[in-house]
């Protein structure tokens, strides 16, 4: 992969993923979509079916496919959480941008959705302030995206990226 984004849900990973992979031309990789292609099923399905520990299990396959692959991978919210997953993003070297937002930001923007199975409105806070830590031990950028708007934030990573590539170059 050319570039990870990590981030608790509702932060916009898919949103800015799929956005800034069209602003570089690349392939947008939805590690999401990808585990429920390979399941044939959908995330609520395998939740019910086979628990979450069922889900993390795909995940991790999943996420070891993708990191193979060039593009934008947006991860889950729960991905960067699981240490064998940190080990595998630290293992590529792929640059890792954070997408953080406010308890309250998530709310409003994910509010009760079926399709999200961790995504409790009365959890929301204490499940964002346990993962923190981790998504933190990861990341080369942080990006706050409460008062921002897409456009903005696939600006600011894309941007990012090409001083990133100079520095390298
Ligand atoms: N910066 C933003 N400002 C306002 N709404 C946003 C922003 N980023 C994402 N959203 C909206 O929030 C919801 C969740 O976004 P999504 O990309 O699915 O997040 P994630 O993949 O991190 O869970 C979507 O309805 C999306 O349109
Ligand atoms: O936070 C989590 O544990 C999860 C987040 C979801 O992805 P989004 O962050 O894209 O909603 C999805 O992977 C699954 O429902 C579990
Ligand atoms: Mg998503």
């Amino acid at each position: 992969m050319n570039v990870v984004l990590i981030g608790f849900m509702g932060t916009g990973k898919s949103t800015i993923g799929r956005g800034l992979a069209k602003r570089l031309a690349l392939t947008h990789v939805d590690l999401d979509e990808l585990i429920v292609q390979q399941s044939g099923c959908s995330i609520p399905e395998i939740f019910a079916r086979s628990g979450e520990l069922g889900f993390r299990q795909r995940e991790t396959a999943c996420l070891k496919a993708a990191m193979a692959r060039s593009g934008v991978l947006s991860t889950g919210g729960g991905t960067a959480v699981q240490a064998a997953n940190r080990a595998v993003l630290m293992a590529a070297k792929t640059p890792v941008v954070w997408l953080t937002a406010t308890p309250e930001t998530v709310l409003k923007r994910i509010g009760d959705d079926p399709n999200r199975p961790l995504g409790r409105p009365d959890q929301l806070a204490t499940l964002l302030a346990e993962r923190t830590q981790a998504y933190q031990a990861v990341a080369d950028l942080i990006i706050h995206t409460d008062d921002e708007t897409p456009v903005t934030l696939i600006d600011q990573i894309a941007f990012w990226l090409t001083a990133q590539q100079q520095t390298q170059a």
